[in-house]
């Protein structure tokens, strides 16, 4: 199970980096690197990742007009990434260039609602659909846009799931029983995302600011 459990590694600093992935690589099973990471080391730093030797997880979340998504998506092709993310929101054809513009190997997912966001946040952005109902209608057009799946929250997984049930799922904003949520906003905790459908868990903070990340990720793999 734990091999179905990434570890976002969200730093500027590729030498920390490389010490948090050196330290959980035994009780993970891939690394997902974001913007934060990214902005500061770009390809060069996704390159020196790979040394670790797990399936990297290139988290940028694209939005963008369909060529301009195509095109970048094509710069990163020699990295190979096992997944990568772009925003449905993006619509269709975006996401369809993104599918035709990735590598064979690489699962394109589409995030629907930020597990940062709750009705309310919604609400304000002209979204009148509460989450769980947003997430829904986002997986319909990514599953029949061709591409590989979706994230979104443990909270929404299942009937996610229920719709497509080949689907990849996704599932950050995960947190250990009691641990805090931090700027999450619909948490469940692995285990919960797992029994609900994930396909995989993005689990960043309770691991990487954990006193001892290595611990922090075996015990999160216990109780799974
Ligand atoms: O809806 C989303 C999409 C992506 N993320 C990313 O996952 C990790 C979560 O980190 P934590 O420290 O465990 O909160 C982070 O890299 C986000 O960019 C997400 O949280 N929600």
């Amino acid at each position: 199970m734990t091999a179905r459990v990434y570890v976002a590694i969200d730093t500027p600093s590729l030498d920390k980096a490389r010490e948090i992935a050196a330290r959980v690589r035994h009780h993970v099973g891939g690394i997902k690197l974001g913007l934060e990471f990214f902005m500061a080391n770009g390809r060069a730093g996704v390159h020196e990742m790979h040394e670790i030797g797990l399936p990297i997880f290139l988290d940028l979340k694209f939005h963008d007009i369909p060529n301009t998504v195509g095109k970048a998506i094509q710069a990163l092709r020699p990295l190979e990434p096992a997944i990568l993310t772009v925003h449905a929101a993006g619509g269709r054809a975006m996401l369809e260039d993104a599918k035709a513009a990735a590598p064979l190997g690489t699962k394109v997912v589409a995030v629907t609602t930020l597990t940062s966001l709750d009705d309310r946040d919604l609400k304000a952005i002209g979204v009148d659909r509460a989450p769980g109902e947003q997430v829904l209608h986002l997986t319909e057009l990514a599953m029949t846009s061709g591409i590989d799946g979706i994230v979104c929250s443990g909270a929404e997984v299942a009937e996610a799931r229920r719709l497509w049930p080949k689907g990849f799922f996704v599932v950050p904003g995960v947190r250990p029983a009691n641990g805090a949520a931090g700027d999450q906003k619909r948490v469940v905790t692995p285990r919960a995302a797992f029994d609900a459908g994930a396909s995989i868990i993005v689990v960043g903070r309770p691991i990487t600011l954990a006193p001892d990340p290595d611990l922090a990720a075996r015990e999160i793999g216990a109780t799974l």
